[in-house]
């Protein structure tokens, strides 16, 4: 078994528990309430920016060219592309876009970008391929799963989230796992298991995320300080 499917594995109650959670179930029945999309926009846009500045870490990581280049393209892919699905969440909520930019980061979208940021700043490219790995694969599962299950029609409020993530050819999973394989093979047991941890650990948080999202998740005592 290759160690992306291994890892799969040992994660599957995780994925399943993800897609059985009531954010996502409620983007199959298209229920959700505004201010849970709204707080999901949020927290997803200050999380996406800390996705792609760990790209940067993993860029100045890599020695290939190819490397770079997947990173580069998947910067892009956030700028340009992961815009519609939050859009979809706006139109759906009636709040403009820019109004759900630059809030302070919630516990749960804070402790998972701390773990994406000291997996990549301590470990090397297999460690920052493993601990980003679930924030693509998770979504194309769900995609793929809430395509088949819910066939959604142009008329369905969330087709457009659906979609995006249902209907690709997720190239980026692939070309993660087939990378991250590669550098598996050549790796000690010892650094293998450090990798499965970062993975298993991105699952986990980003079943929190959803929930943090479901249940507008806060800090335990309001203050007026904005940033983190
Ligand atoms: C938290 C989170 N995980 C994964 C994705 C998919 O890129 C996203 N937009 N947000």
């Amino acid at each position: 078994m290759s160690f992306s499917a291994e890892i799969r594995q040992a994660a599957d109650p995780v994925f399943e528990a993800i897609y059985n959670h009531p954010f996502v179930q409620g983007i199959a029945r298209g229920d959700l309430q505004s201010e849970q999309l709204v707080h999901y926009v949020k927290q997803d846009f200050e999380y996406l920016n800390a996705f792609m500045r760990i790209y940067g870490t993993a860029i100045s990581k890599c020695s290939r060219r190819e490397d770079m280049d997947m990173f580069n393209q998947q910067i892009s892919f956030v700028l340009n592309s992961e815009v519609h699905p939050h859009n979809n969440f706006c139109h759906v909520a009636g709040v403009p876009y820019e109004q759900l930019q630059g809030y302070p980061v919630a516990p749960s979208a804070h402790n998972y970008i701390r773990h994406m940021l000291t997996a990549a700043q301590e470990g090397d490219l297999g460690d920052i391929l493993a601990v980003l790995l679930p924030c693509p694969w998770t979504y194309w599962e769900i995609g793929k799963r809430l395509m088949e299950d819910v066939k959604p029609d142009v008329s369905h409020p969330f087709y457009d989230w659906i979609d995006f993530y249902g209907n690709r050819t997720d190239t980026i999973t692939s070309r993660f796992c087939t990378r991250l394989d590669e550098i598996a093979a050549a790796s000690t047991p010892a650094h293998r298991e450090r990798m499965k941890q970062h993975f298993i650990l991105s699952c986990q948080f980003e079943y929190m995320f959803w929930d943090m999202a479901y249940t507008l998740e806060d800090w335990p005592v309001q203050l007026e300080v904005t940033s983190v």
